[in-house]
């Protein structure tokens, strides 16, 4: 499974030296399989525009905030929470998380 993050970069899960499978699986653990944390609000602070590293809270909390440093990141994530746009597909990355968390 690989997925594409822009026309240049391509994330492989089952490549070794991909680091978003090591993110994913450390959430998944933290939030839900192992330790089980909940609460009324996450907040992710550096998201960059990128929101693979909440997904495995994301129904563990209430509300999600995630925040960057650069109008650039948060436009991203903007256009993607209210337009439903986004220049990253995240399916493959909700899928994989669900896989993850033994739903499907
Ligand atoms: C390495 S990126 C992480 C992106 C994303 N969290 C991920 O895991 O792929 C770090 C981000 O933190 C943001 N950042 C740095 N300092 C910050 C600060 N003081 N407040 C908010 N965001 C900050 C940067 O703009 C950058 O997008």
């Amino acid at each position: 499974m690989h997925c594409v993050l822009s026309s240049k970069q391509v994330c492989h899960f089952e490549h070794s030296q991909c680091v978003t499978p090591w993110i994913l699986h450390a959430s998944c653990c933290g939030f839900a399989t192992q330790y089980d944390i909940r609460g009324d609000i996450l907040v992710d602070v550096g998201s960059g525009p990128t929101l693979y590293q909440v997904m495995s809270g994301c129904e563990r909390f209430d509300r999600v905030i995630l925040s960057d440093f650069l109008e650039v990141n948060r436009k991203v994530l903007q256009s993607w929470l209210q337009e439903g746009k986004s220049s990253i597909d995240w399916t493959a990355y909700f899928k994989y998380v669900c896989e993850l968390e033994g739903r499907r």
